[in-house]
């Protein structure tokens, strides 16, 4: 196969590859297989609209530039929606009410300038989309106007690989002209640079390149489960690993049920997932000593079905979807010491929330500091066909409320695209909300740039 290129189709309305997703008889099989003893589900499977009716799109290409954009209908609907819950549900009941009225594919840092230039002329608004995987909907433009999907699957060129120097840099375009960071190792100079566009989410700028900090592939890596019997001694015995320092890859804390859903661990125990990389094997050998002072077993749950389960997980997702389930994560980071707290309330929010108050949750750990845990909850429930949307928010607020009470932000790694919009503005400092406006209005004087996100 060497040399040769296999054309794959991404879907339109879900997640990932169009090929990937599970069919009609695979989503009653699953059905029946894993959901009619738990779920109230009727069976029926929601089907995929073959051919989206949209509006026709209110603007026509720039002459000079026609072969970078396009206009027709799959290609404005697979670009109305990120991923998120919300966005495939609504897609799949065929409601694309606001697609981009075009989307442009640049090749060049060229492109996006001429791109950025004629949308302000003709009062466009541009949303910038990567993968297009956004679920706090960030790649979604809510306002009225006429709108461009900025698509910058082509840029994907490797400028450089540099073997010696693993310093980061960005280069950003904005509206008013380039900006670049410097490429040092660290710099005291005031603020960062390359910290102002970095979680920006395209309000500020469009990142055309980045330097990463890539690392050789480990020779040696190293791997544990460990089943815990008593949840909060995992939490313990996780923190006294990060706090001693220990640094593991991978240090994933799944509560019973996660355990059970995503581990295939049957006996109602937690299980912690731990992984080093590199030469010393020690490590691993303290993180378990670490376990088993609090009381964890070494346990033949590895870390590979987790793994499998991961990767199939939005595509099993979709389907859930399909037989009228919501399925919709949140997550969040706290100190350790609110931890405990804040998981209960999130799983009894959830629950009070659920119709019927039928909510299954779990949580698992998916980033750990020494100061605390980033826990990350999947809430899985029955809808009533075509309420989806008003049942999850109704769910969402409810959850979301509960984190910011408990002293949680309300996003650790999803963003705050325009979903998270009513909790960041709380969370943030008025002040600090004044300076990133002043920072728009230099950069972007006529907010052109994924108006209604952040700022
Ligand atoms: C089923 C599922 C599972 C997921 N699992 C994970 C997970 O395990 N871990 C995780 O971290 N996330 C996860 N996510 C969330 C999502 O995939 C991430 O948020 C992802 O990092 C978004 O990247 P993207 O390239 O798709 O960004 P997009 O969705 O395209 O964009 C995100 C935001 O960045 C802006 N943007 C995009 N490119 C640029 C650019 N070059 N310059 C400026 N702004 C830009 C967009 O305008 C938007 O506001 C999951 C999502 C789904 C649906």
């Amino acid at each position: 196969m060497g040399g040769t290129y296999r054309w794959r189709e991404k879907s339109w309305w879900g997640w990932g590859w169009a090929d990937e997703g599970l069919d009609d008889a695979a989503c009653r099989e699953l059905a029946e297989r894993a959901l009619r003893p738990w779920m109230p589900i009727d069976g029926s499977v929601l089907p995929i609209p073959f051919d989206p009716l949209l509006d026709p799109p209110r603007l026509i290409p720039p002459s000079m530039m026609a072969e970078a954009f396009a206009a027709d209908s799959m290609a404005r609907a697979a670009h109305t929606y990120g991923k998120s819950f919300r966005d495939v549900v609504r897609a799949l009941h065929g409601d694309l009410r606001h697609p981009p009225d075009l989307i442009c594919y640049p090749r060049t840092t060229h492109d996006i300038v001429a791109a950025l230039d004629w949308a302000e002329a003709v009062g466009a608004a541009v949303v910038p989309y990567g993968g297009g995987t956004s679920v706090v909907g960030g790649v979604e433009y809510r306002g009225e106007g006429p709108w461009i999907s900025l698509d910058l699957s082509r840029l994907n060129r490797i400028a450089e690989i540099d073997e010696v120097n693993h310093a980061v840099r960005v280069r950003v375009v904005t509206p008013q002209g380039p900006v670049e960071s410097l490429r040092v190792p660290a710099s005291g100079a005031g603020p960062s640079v390359a910290g102002l566009f970095l979680g920006s989410e395209g309000t500020l700028g469009v990142i055309v390149e980045a330097w990463l900090r890539v690392t050789r592939r480990p020779e040696r890596k190293s791997s544990a489960g460990v089943r815990f019997d008593v949840y909060g001694e995992g939490v313990a015995a996780v923190r006294e690993i990060v706090q001693a320092g220990l640094r593991p890859s991978n240090c994933r804390l799944l509560d019973p049920v996660e355990a059970m859903l995503t581990a295939g661990a049957t006996d109602g125990r937690a299980r912690l997932l731990l992984g080093f990389e590199g030469p010393y094997d020690r490590l691993l050998d303290d993180a378990l000593e670490i376990c088993r002072s609090h009381g964890g077993v070494t346990d033949e749950v590895q870390d590979g079905t987790f793994r499998d389960t991961f990767l199939r997980a939005p595509y099993t997702r979709d389907a859930l979807i399909r037989l009228g389930l919501v399925v919709e994560t949140v997550e969040t980071a706290c100190t350790w010491s609110r931890f405990e707290q804040l998981h209960e309330a999130v799983i009894a929010a959830a629950q009070a929330a659920a119709p019927a108050r039928v909510a299954v949750v779990t949580c698992r750990f998916t980033h750990v500091y020494p100061d605390g845990p980033a826990p990350y909850f999947t809430i899985v429930t029955p809808a009533r066909r075509g309420a989806e949307v008003a049942i999850w928010d109704e769910i969402k607020a409810a959850v979301s409320a509960a984190i910011v009470d408990s002293g949680g932000t309300i996003t650790h790694h999803h963003a705050v695209g325009r979903d998270h919009r009513p909790w960041y503005d709380d969370e943030r400092p008025p002040l600090f909300a004044e300076a990133l406006r002043a920072a728009k209005r230099t950069l972007d004087p006529r907010g052109v740039l994924n108006p209604g996100v952040l700022i």
